[in-house]
C-alpha cells in the first residue's frame, strides 16, 4: 500500500514553526501538488515525507506502515530535486542503468529497463551521449529517469521544472502526468507554480505561511476557494475582492460595495448565509467570470490599464481596494478609454467574511 498519511505533523526549526499541525492523507495512485509561495513549507513537508527531516510532532504513516525511525534509502521513495543529480562524466545509459544495477537487477531487465524509461523520456537517440555534454533540460530529463527507472511506489518530486526553460517546461508537464498514469505511482509534487498543480495534479494542497489552507481538485480550489488567500493565489489573475456590505434593496440583497455602488442581487445560496448580517465582507468573482456591460447595468470604475496577451486582453479597472481586473478574449470590443462597467456572473460569485478571510456560503459547481 502507498498511500501517505500525514498525522498532526508539525516541524519547528529552534523556536521557529515552519509547519503547523498538518493532516493530509495521499491516496494510493493519486497525483497530489503541494502548492504555496516561497517559504510556505512546501519542501519541508517532502523532506519529511522522504526521511530527510523528522517530524517535530506528529506521524508519517506510507499504508499502515508507521515511518519514524525509518531511513530514507528503506522508505522505498523515489525523490527528484530542483537541481538534477546526475553523474557528468557517465552517459545517458548508465545512468539510467546506474539504479537498477546497484540493486542487482539482471542485465537483461536494466536493458529493458532502461530502453522503456528512455522512449517514455524521449532520450532514445541520447542515450549515448556523456551527461556533460548535454543541456539543463535534458538532464533534468535523465534526473527524472534515473529515479523513475527504480518504478518506487512513492515518488516525489520538488520543484523539478522551475530551472527548465518555459517551453520545455510545458513539454515535461505532460510527460511527467504520463509517466505516473504508466507506472500508477503514488506521487508528491512540490511547486510555486500554480499552473503545473493545475494541469498535473489530481487534488492540490495549497499551503501558506506554514498551513495547510485548502485541499481539493484543481476545479474545486479554482472555484470554491477556502479562502481569500486561496481565492487570490489559485487562478491568474488572481480573484477580484471589493470591499462591501450586504444591503437590502427592491431587487433583493446586494452588496453595497461604497464608492463603486451596489452590485446586482446575489443569489439565493448566498444572499440566505447574507441576510441579516451587516458585517464587512469581500466580494469576491474571478476576472474570467466578468464581462463589461453598459452603464447601468454593472460596476462603473475608470480603466487604468489594459494588457493585451494573444487571444486575451486584461483590463485594470479602479485603484488601492477598488483594483479590479477583468480578462476578454479578444472577439470582444471593448471601449477602454475613461470608464467601463463590470458585470460580475452573479452565478459565479463568492462572498469571504473580511476579518476571517474565510468563504461564506454554499459552493457552486
Ligand atoms: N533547516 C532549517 N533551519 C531553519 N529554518 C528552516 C530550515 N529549513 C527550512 N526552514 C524555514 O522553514 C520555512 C519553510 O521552508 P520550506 O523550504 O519548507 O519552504 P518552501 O515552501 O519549500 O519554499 P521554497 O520554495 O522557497 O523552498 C522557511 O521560512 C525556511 O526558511
Amino acid at each position: 500500500m502507498s498511500a501517505i498519511h500525514l498525522h498532526n505533523l508539525v516541524k519547528k526549526f529552534g523556536d521557529f514553526t515552519a509547519l503547523k499541525t498538518m493532516d493530509l492523507t495521499i491516496e494510493d495512485g493519486e497525483f497530489v501538488a503541494l502548492l504555496g509561495p516561497s517559504g510556505c513549507g512546501k519542501s519541508t513537508t517532502m523532506n519529511m515525507i522522504a526521511g530527510m527531516e523528522q517530524p517535530t510532532e506528529g506521524r508519517i504513516l506510507f499504508g499502515e506502515r508507521d515511518m519514524a525511525g525509518v531511513p530514507m534509502g528503506r522508505r522505498g521513495v523515489g525523490f527528484v530535486f530542483q537541481n538534477y543529480a546526475i553523474f557528468t562524466h557517465m552517459t545517458v545509459r548508465q545512468n539510467l542503468a546506474y539504479g537498477p544495477r546497484m540493486h542487482g537487477t539482471p542485465k537483461a531487465e536494466v536493458d529493458r529497463r532502461v530502453g522503456a524509461i528512455a522512449e517514455l523520456l524521449q532520450l532514445t537517440p541520447l542515450l549515448d551521449r556523456r551527461a556533460d555534454r548535454l543541456s539543463v533540460n535534458i538532464l533534468q530529463r535523465v534526473a527524472i529517469g534515473r529515479s523513475a527507472i527504480l518504478e518506487p511506489a512513492i515518488f516525489l518530486l520538488d520543484e523539478p521544472l522551475s530551472n527548465v526553460d518555459a517551453a520545455f517546461r510545458a513539454v515535461m508537464r505532460t510527460e511527467l502526468k504520463h509517466l505516473q498514469r504508466q507506472f500508477r505511482q503514488t506521487m508528491v509534487y512540490v511547486t510555486h507554480d500554480q499552473l503545473e498543480a493545475m494541469t498535473m495534479a489530481d487534488r492540490i494542497a495549497v499551503m501558506d505561511h506554514g498551513v495547510l489552507q485548502q485541499v481539493g481538485t484543481p476545479i474545486e480550489v479554482y472555484n470554491n476557494p477556502a479562502n481569500v488567500f486561496v481565492a487570490k493565489f489559485i487562478g491568474s489573475p488572481g480573484m477580484n475582492l471589493l470591499p462591501g456590505r450586504p444591503a437590502e434593496s427592491d431587487r433583493g440583497l446586494v452588496i453595497d460595495l461604497g464608492p463603486l455602488g451596489a452590485t446586482a442581487p446575489l443569489p439565493d445560496r448566498l444572499a440566505h448565509v447574507l441576510r441579516g448580517s451587516s458585517g464587512e465582507v469581500l466580494f469576491g468573482f474571478r476576472p474570467e467570470q466578468a464581462t463589461l456591460a453598459a452603464e447601468g447595468r454593472g460596476i462603473a470604475a475608470p480603466v487604468t490599464a489594459v494588457e493585451r496577451i494573444g487571444a486575451r486582453t486584461i483590463v485594470h479597472l479602479g485603484s488601492g481596494e477598488q483594483a479590479m481586473k477583468v480578462v476578454l478574449d479578444n472577439d470582444q470590443r471593448a471601449d477602454l478609454d475613461g470608464s467601463a462597467v463590470v458585470s460580475p456572473d452573479m452565478n459565479a460569485v463568492r462572498i469571504f467574511d473580511r476579518t476571517s478571510g474565510r468563504a461564506l456560503g454554499g459552493a457552486f459547481q
